[in-house]
């Protein structure tokens, strides 16, 4: 059977359950994804004088054809991009500035460093993201930034996020989609800390000197992201999630959740309905905790596809700006962007193709023995051909046949590198 033929039988098998599968298509097609450019280059980064990798997080696996200018950034970029159905986002770092060879310290970078990005994101119709980076560098040698005892090096953080804030707010203006400029600090203690209130103050402290710089919100819009642990800071980490979930209630900012940044039982997925009900907006950082937050690349896996039937079940398609952390070095890093992708808009499809409308009402009657029944024989409903279909009309490859695209461009541009 054809992919066609396949969809229309499994399209009517879903129907039979009150589905609007060609429905369910049109909204998957409006999702856009913030893909992470750095997965590309293994978190480096192209500052002229560029630092370790450092901040608690870490990059395993030596996989050949790394690219190491923005040009091969852009162009890997491009290359994962032409295999992901939809319109999508890129979401960048602040040390993937372009200084043309002059040192530029972080809290004096500006627009024009992000320039190329810009043109390159028009070109391409794509909206772009943002975020400071608070770690790599020698002031944050010690794993403090905002939450320093160092008044002088809080202000430099402070000036670096208010900068990053005010290329957030250009990436908007220019794309005519607002940016999310993503705050994440390392802050935290290896061991049992004595005092746990006064570094959360001066973290407090320093995002309100960071937010009083006012930027266009039509534009920018903030968000912060906590975390549970990261290494060397595994007692104790100053921006918790009830610390940036209070800051963000209080301050209307966005709370951003990472899936990788909580208790090994504790899932996202629970979080999303419970915040929306007092913010209009959550963001996501899409990973996938392997025992710690080791950042492996997205798998279509339960905790993926609960988070995706979240997001549809709330109809919070506008509601949740998703965005994917994830980096391994260990295998092709176009493929890594594709696999990771596809498999977030794989979880919205899921979600969007369940009856959860009578899903609500058995539950709301008390009928949790025609709910179970029906989610688990779900599972094995004919997913795959809607998605092969989804592809093929949107001009993407089907099934695993982008892998081929891949180890042609392997052979043809990433073996060739240094
Ligand atoms: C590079 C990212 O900003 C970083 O991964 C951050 O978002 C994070 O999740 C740290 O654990
Ligand atoms: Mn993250």
């Amino acid at each position: 059977m054809t992919i066609k033929g396949n969809f229309e039988w499994a399209k009517e098998e879903y129907e039979k359950w009150g589905v609007n599968v060609e429905g369910a298509l049109e909204k998957l097609k409006n999702v856009p994804i913030s893909i992470h450019c750095w997965q590309g280059d293994d978190v480096e980064g192209f500052e002229v004088n560029q630092q370790e990798l450092s901040g608690g997080i870490d990059v395993t696996g030596n996989y050949p054809g790394k690219a190491s200018t923005p040009d091969e950034l852009r162009s890997d970029l491009e290359m994962a991009l032409s295999l992901i159905p939809g319109h999508h986002r890129i979401n960048l770092h602040a040390i993937y500035g372009e200084t043309k060879g002059e040192v530029v310290e972080r809290d004096e970078l500006k627009p024009e460093h992000f320039e190329n990005w810009v043109n390159w994101a028009k070109d391409n119709k794509l909206g772009l993201d943002f975020n400071p980076t608070l770690f790599s560098h020698p002031k944050a040698d010690d794993g403090l930034t905002l939450s320093h005892p160092d008044p002088s090096i809080r202000d430099f953080w402070i000036r670096h996020c208010i900068a990053s804030r005010k290329i957030g707010e250009y990436f908007g203006k220019e794309l005519g989609t607002p940016a999310l400029t993503n705050i994440w600090i390392p802050d935290g203690y290896k061991d049992i800390p004595s005092d746990r209130l006064t570094p959360r103050k001066r973290l407090k402290e320093s995002l309100d000197k960071v937010f009083a710089d006012k930027v266009d919100e039509q534009y920018n819009v903030d968000a912060v992201e906590s975390k549970l642990f990261g290494i060397g800071s595994e007692a104790y980490v100053v921006g918790s999630h009830e610390f940036y979930m209070g800051y963000a209630l209080k301050n209307n900012k966005l709370c951003l959740l990472d899936t990788g940044h909580y208790h090994p039982t504790e899932v996202v997925s629970n979080k999303i309905s419970a915040m929306l009900l007092y913010s209009d907006q959550v963001a996501l950082h899409v990973s996938r905790p392997v025992r710690w937050d080791s950042d492996h690349v997205v798998a279509l896996d339960d905790e993926l596809k609960e988070i995706g039937m979240e997001i549809v079940r709330n109809d919070a398609l506008d509601q949740v700006r998703i965005g994917l952390d994830f980096f391994d070095a260990s295998i092709n890093r176009v493929a890594a962007w594709t696999i990771g992708t596809r498999n977030m808009l794989k979880a919205l499809l899921y979600g969007l193709l369940l009856p959860n409308d009578h899903l609500k009402e058995l539950q709301e009657a008390g009928n949790f023995t025609d709910r179970l029944a029906l989610m688990e024989e779900f599972k094995t409903y004919p997913f795959g051909a809607i998605w092969d279909y989804y592809c093929e009309e949107m001009d993407v490859p089907v099934k695993e046949t982008w892998l081929n695209d891949v180890r042609k461009y392997e052979e043809e541009v990433l073996s060739k590198r240094s």
